[in-house]
């Protein structure tokens, strides 16, 4: 029988009836679940060592860097922490910047959302506005108030840059996506290529240049109702056919 291809989503570090924990919301695991996929969470130590991430990593056909409402450390790209930003997770933060040079050496097939979108850039050498909506001339990105239908309903429109990922995945050149961050690219890693971008100019959407294997990240969140959304369904078909393509190369290696 043939077996899905195994996705590595990281986790977030939370507490859970008083005990340290290690959480991922279900709409990441379900959308995968939805596009053939197997996800596998993967815990966050801080002091997590190469050679677990290894273990953790070496049978994956690809990985998730989940959204997460805490942020990067400001640290990490040179930056004091501004008032704005008052949550972190250095466990996170140790496991996601290390898994992006793994699936660069891997060519192993990887979507950022949100959280993830900024490790990325930050992991590559960018850099993170701390609270967007404090820039001249950018839009308020945070989050609305009211029930999921609301906070995660599409509140901006998006150009999608010509020549990209993005651009082969889905054909219109404009969406429109929904929006709940504070933090965004500020200066955008060496490394990247603007996919995107919202009506203020804020990059909502990167892969990285020169990368072999599949990897697109993203602002918004393309989780939240695939199928009823054609640019996140769209995503999320060109990331299950990357993944389908890695693991069956590995499997025709192991034969
Ligand atoms: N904290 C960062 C990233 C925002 C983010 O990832 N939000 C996710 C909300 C919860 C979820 O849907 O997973 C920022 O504020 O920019």
């Amino acid at each position: 029988m043939p077996t899905r291809p195994l996705v590595g989503v990281i986790a977030c570090r939370r507490e859970v009836e008083g005990h340290p924990s290690h959480m991922v919301t279900d709409k990441y695991l379900s959308a995968l679940r939805d596009y053939g996929l197997a996800p596998v969470v993967l815990p966050v130590w801080e002091d997590i060592a190469p050679a677990e991430i290894e273990a953790l990593t070496s049978r994956l056909d690809g990985l998730v860097l989940t959204g997460s409402h805490t942020n990067v450390e400001p640290q990490r790209y040179g930056a004091e922490r501004a008032p704005e930003n008052t949550r972190a997770d250095l466990d996170r933060d140790a496991l996601a910047l290390a898994l992006v040079s793994v699936a660069l050496e891997r060519r192993l097939p990887l979507l950022g959302i949100c959280r993830g979108f900024q490790e990325i850039n930050v992991a590559l050498g960018g850099s993170l506005y701390q609270a967007v909506q404090n820039q001249p001339g950018k839009l308020d990105h945070r989050e609305p108030e009211g029930d999921k239908a609301t906070r995660y309903a599409p509140v901006h429109d998006l150009d999608i840059q010509p020549g990209g990922i993005l651009s082969r995945l889905f054909e219109a050149s404009r969406s429109r996506v929904n929006s709940l961050h504070q933090q965004g690219i500020d200066r955008l890693a060496d490394g990247l290529t603007a996919e995107a971008v919202a009506p203020d100019g804020l990059v909502e959407a990167v892969s990285v240049t020169e990368a072999e294997g599949f990897t697109l990240a993203v602002q918004w969140h393309p989780e939240w109702q695939p199928r009823e959304h054609p640019l996140y369904d769209a995503i999320f078909r060109g990331f299950a056919k990357a993944c389908e393509a890695y693991h069956g190369q590995v499997a025709a290696v192991s034969a």
